[in-house]
């Protein structure tokens, strides 16, 4: 039987107050309902996603889910959530399938939550996801509290909630059909199932208090640190990595290691010995790099394993490896130390003359933060990674990805090829 995940990205937004679908704002570079899409389309139970869309931005959706293959089709929302049900599951046609319903607007949904709901449809027609409440719960009337409910059995429902077709269609039509139901509709489609199918038992899968969902403004400060403190990436397998990297032109600041790698798995890599400091070599270099063809993307490379040499001292902040500064003592004495200036001025520099060849492309800048250890190491870290995040969402326009990394050429590569922006993988 075939699983779909139904992403319901039909509503406004009312209160987050964006003057725009909330599903549409940009979080780690990459709009939420992206984000939400690419859990379901990471998901290997995961069949078929439609994507629910509310009207005036169908179009737009369309185009920012087109690189997620599992996406079968984009549709018009209704006026309210369970409009917007009603239509997805019109959608479906008549086959028998599992149907996971899901808030766009809930983009930490996790690998394990998704593999649990359709686990459990094995042996449930209808499946809810949620947590404990860590607040106490109060039933009010006016501005008095009426009653406190013993908090143990209470939970926070989440979502996927997740059906057989057959059944979650059958409770829709009985509630559609009920004029009782316009006046007082269900906040959730579980709700709908336990209202007009009570025989039908709701089985409760743990949720996840990662699993928020973005509603008022203060929620989109939460998400953004939440994918920074969550960022990681799957280790991609050779198959994705020949897909991604064959015949693809990766130019390396340093690091032959990750460009030795990349040809590997059938890149064409040149590595480069600039002194990155040196914002005119760099952009000499690139250029010279570019004589040989387009370029798919610029790897700033000499990371973890080039600061962070147990035998530099803290007074010199690490040393910068031969492979990123042709001349280690080419930053004066005295200066800043090596690792902010090939760390972050370095960073600065690539980004700034690889814009023009990955415009291009549509290719990815990939700068590897220094090991975030000592004065100097923290801070050029924590300045790469708000780099990362500042070219992300600004470059996103151009269709260039912008991600971040500490950690070994393995890392990296499965960076190059996880297809997101924004990222920081390995550090804060
Ligand atoms: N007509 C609607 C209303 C809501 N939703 C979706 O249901 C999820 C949860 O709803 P909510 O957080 O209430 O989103 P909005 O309706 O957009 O927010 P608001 O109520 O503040 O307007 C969201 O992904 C939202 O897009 C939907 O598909 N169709
Ligand atoms: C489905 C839901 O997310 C479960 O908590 C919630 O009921 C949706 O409510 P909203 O008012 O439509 O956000």
């Amino acid at each position: 039987m075939r699983t779909v995940a139904v992403v319901l990205a039909g509503g406004v937004g009312q209160r987050a107050g964006l003057g725009m679908p909330k599903q549409l704002a940009r979080i780690a570079g990459r709009t939420i309902i992206e984000h939400t899409v690419a859990a379901f389309e990471a998901a290997p139970e995961v069949d078929e996603i439609v994507v629910l869309m509310a009207a005036g931005h169908t179009d737009e959706a369309a185009r920012l889910v087109a690189g997620f293959p599992k996406v079968s089709q984009v549709i018009e929302g209704g006026a309210s959530r369970t409009e917007t049900t009603w239509r997805a599951l019109s959608a479906l046609g008549t086959q028998e399938c599992r149907v996971l319903l899901h808030d766009a607007v809930r983009p930490f949904v996790e690998p394990r939550v998704i593999a649990d709901c359709v686990a459990a449809l094995e042996t449930s027609a209808a499946v809810m996801v949620a947590v404990p409440t860590s607040d106490t719960i109060v039933v009010t009337g006016g501005d008095l509290v009426r009653d406190i409910p013993d908090r143990a059995p209470l939970r926070r429902v989440q979502t996927p909630q997740c059906f057989l077709l057959s059944v979650v269609r059958e409770a829709y039509t009985r509630a559609l059909a009920d004029p009782a139901f316009a006046s007082r509709p269900a906040t959730d489609d579980c709700g709908v199932v336990l209202r007009y199918l009570p025989d039908v038992p709701i089985r409760v899968v743990a949720g996840s208090e990662h699993n928020m969902k973005v509603t008022h403004p203060v929620d989109f400060h939460i998400a953004e640190k939440l994918f920074q403190v969550t960022a990681s990436v799957p280790s991609a397998s050779p198959e994705t990595l020949r897909q991604v990297l064959s015949g693809r032109r990766l130019v390396v600041f340093g690091d032959p290691r990750l460009g030795g790698l990349a040809a590997e798995h059938g890149a064409l890599a040149s590595c480069l010995t600039v002194p990155v400091s040196d914002a005119a070599a760099v952009r000499e270099a690139l250029a010279e790099a570019a004589e040989a063809g387009p370029i798919d993307a610029v790897v700033l490379g000499a990371g973890t394993e080039t600061y962070a040499e147990p035998e530099a001292g803290p007074s010199d902040g690490g040393h910068v490896g031969a492979s990123t500064e042709a001349d280690p003592g080419q930053a004066e004495a005295g200066s800043a130390p090596d690792v902010v200036i090939a760390g972050h001025l370095g960073a600065l520099h690539v980004a700034e003359a690889a814009l023009p060849y990955l415009r291009d492309t549509h290719g990815q800048l990939l700068l590897h933060a220094p090991a975030p250890t000592g004065a100097a190491g923290v801070s050029a870290a924590a300045a790469v990674a708000a780099l990362t995040r500042f070219l992300a969402e600004e470059w996103s326009g151009h269709g260039v990805r912008v991600n971040c990394v500490t950690g070994t050429a393995r890392t990296s590569l499965d960076v190059l090829a996880c297809g997101g922006t924004g990222l920081v993988i390995g550090s804060g």
